[in-house]
């Protein structure tokens, strides 16, 4: 996994910020990191924050003008980022959050002795935070009318010790394991060295898990061959699968650009092009010509834009040229993958309702394209199809890690409760085979909507605690549920407030005891509330980033939703 690019953006009237970023941005390389340094106008020239590859660190430096104005090199990108926050403040879907894959921090420039102090830092701010991205170390404001470096300084030297958690921490960010997003610009190729090559898979089972709330499926794949213990595909490990297009959504773009019907044309659009993701307005825009009203609009797919302009005539093949390809998807496993050609996966399938763009108030359902395709696969009679077998070094547990017998400490919530499935059957084997003595105890954190109707994979985690509690009969084994829909009477719990529940039995385990904590789940939400209280328990977020870094604090985190 190659390293995440430092980029370094300002906006400066009069060269103060411009300095600053041009000292860090050298520092940076000197320090050995991949640096880069844009002005804020150069976005979508130079560079695109949209993009989630290269993965990024971006720190901001920018001050106010004129009346809490922004710098001349930044009005640009300054009007880009009002106009998308207030899009993503409106629509509220992960789709509108296109800056979901990024971490930032920002030191802002300004004078107590205008009123509209710091006013472009603050925005610039208040933008990052609505597009998604993620916040690391602190907003740093400094006051010219006490002195720039008053502020300037202590902000800087926290920032380096900041800078480097974060950028490990962005490396060993991955996408979500168990659930894709329509739209989501984070589904992208895995990194070819963590890969095997393309495996010929058949769906041989079929289980609903959920239904109430979302339908959560899990499917048993058989490969052509049988895994060797020396691939080093562990539980946790996972598979990327490339997604087709459903032949009615490929009839309806067909039909939506006024095209011939052909056999070769419905298959290059059926595997090539993901044209449920959202439009490309701008290159499209200058094919199918400007609409002012489309450009307000928020972000949607290539199907609802045709159905929008409704063409006369054919529109022109270079249309595709502004699709974005088809790409692979990702899926933890939730079995051991050991000497067995069995794998398998559980995964949401995503509906997701959006407001119409055409009609207010309006709610229309989009599709997954990854998880609807496999749902399709799952209702044929074995169907071959490729998949690829990605290799985990974030969650898997090994023999010798154990040998100590730590407690184990599980954090989870929703679908993401898949790859410590496959996590839980491996320590049965390794119990069952003598290859360990015994465990420790596990204290398994795991959120759900509600035990009645969404609580996932509930017979595999009582059979798999029974079987730890009777063969460890010294040692403890609980799942802590919160419900954040509850049933009536009941108090709506989260993941976070039962940790909060049991801190010194935590800190115990994790100090006296040396335990191992696993955690996975969304960034943005419930790894966010739970590292808050791990940092207390730890003592601080250091702390926590050197039992990371130690290999005892396990994650596995994506940030689509
Ligand atoms: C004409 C002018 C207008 C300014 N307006 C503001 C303002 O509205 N709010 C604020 O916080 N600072 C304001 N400042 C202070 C600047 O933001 C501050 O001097 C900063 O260090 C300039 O950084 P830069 O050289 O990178 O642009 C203003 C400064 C000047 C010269």
């Amino acid at each position: 996994m190659s390293d995440p690019v430092v980029t370094f953006i300002y906006a400066s009237q009069t060269g103060n910020c411009e300095e600053i970023s041009m000292d860090l941005h050298t520092t940076a390389k000197e320090k050995g990191y991949t640096s880069e340094r844009y002005e804020f106008d150069q976005h979508l020239k130079n560079f695109d924050l949209t993009n989630p590859k290269p993965k990024r660190v971006v720190v901001i430096l920018c001050s106010s003008t004129g009346d809490g104005e922004c710098p001349d090199n930044g009005n640009k990108f300054y009007r880009y980022l009002c106009k998308h926050s207030k899009i993503a403040k409106n629509e509220k879907t992960p789709e509108s959050r296109i800056f979901s894959h990024l971490h930032y921090t920002i030191l802002g420039l300004g004078d107590s002795d205008y009123s509209s102090f710091h006013k472009t830092p603050k925005t610039v701010n208040s933008a990052f935070e609505a597009l998604g991205a993620k916040f690391f170390h602190y907003f740093g404001k400094a006051d010219e009318a006490i002195g720039l470096e008053n502020e300037v300084e202590p902000w800087i030297k926290g920032f380096w010790d900041e800078l480097a958690t974060t950028v490990v921490e962005a490396k060993t960010q991955a996408i979500d394991p168990t659930t894709e997003v329509v739209h989501n610009e984070e589904s992208k190729e895995m990194p070819e060295e963590d890969t095997t090559k393309f495996e010929k898979a058949k769906i041989c089972s079929k289980v609903i898990e959920s239904e109430e709330y979302r339908k959560v499926l899990r499917l048993e794949l058989e490969l052509d061959r049988t895994l060797s213990a020396s691939e080093d595909i562990q539980p946790g490990s996972y598979i990327s699968v490339m997604p087709k297009n459903s032949l009615g959504s490929v009839k309806a773009f067909i039909n939506a650009c006024k095209w011939e019907e052909t056999p070769e044309l419905i298959e290059k659009l059926t595997t090539e092009f993901d044209f449920l993701k959202s439009v490309n307005k701008k290159a499209l825009g200058s094919i199918l010509g400007e609409s002012e009203h489309l450009q307000e609009k928020a972000v949607f797919n290539y199907l609802d834009y045709l159905a929008f302009v409704n063409p006369s005539s054919a529109v022109s093949m270079d249309i595709l040229e502004t699709v974005p390809k088809m790409k692979s998807r990702f899926y933890s496993l939730s079995s051991d993958p050991v000497d067995t050609n069995k794998l398998e996966i559980g995964f949401t399938v995503e509906e997701h309702e959006q407001n119409d763009v055409f009609q207010k108030g309006n709610k229309i359902v989009k599709q997954g394209v990854c998880s609807n395709y496999l749902y399709r696969l799952s209702e044929e009679e074995k169907v071959e199809f490729d998949i690829k077998l990605g290799k985990s070094s974030l969650f898997n547990t090994t023999k010798k890690e154990l040998d100590n017998q730590p407690p184990l400490i599980f954090i989870s919530h929703g679908t993401a409760v898949v790859p410590f499935i496959g996590v839980l059957k491996r320590l049965r084997r390794m119990l069952e085979t003598k290859e360990i003595k015994g465990l420790r105890g596990i204290e398994f954190y795991f959120g759900i909507r509600n035990k009645t109707h969404d609580y996932l994979f509930k017979d595999e985690l009582s059979s798999l605690f029974e079987y730890f509690s009777s063969t460890n009969p010294d040692s403890k084994f609980n799942i802590h549920l919160a419900e954040s829909r509850p049933n009536e009477f009941e108090e709506r719990k989260y993941v976070q407030d039962l940790i909060n529940l049991n801190t010194s039995d935590l800190q115990y385990k994790i100090q006296v005891n040396k335990a191992l904590i696993y955690i996975c789940g969304n960034g943005n939400t419930m790894v966010k509330a739970a590292e808050k209280i791990l940092e207390e328990i730890t003592g601080s977020s250091e702390q926590l980033q050197d039992l990371h870094k130690d290999g005892r604090y396990k994650k596995e985190i994506w940030t689509a939703n």
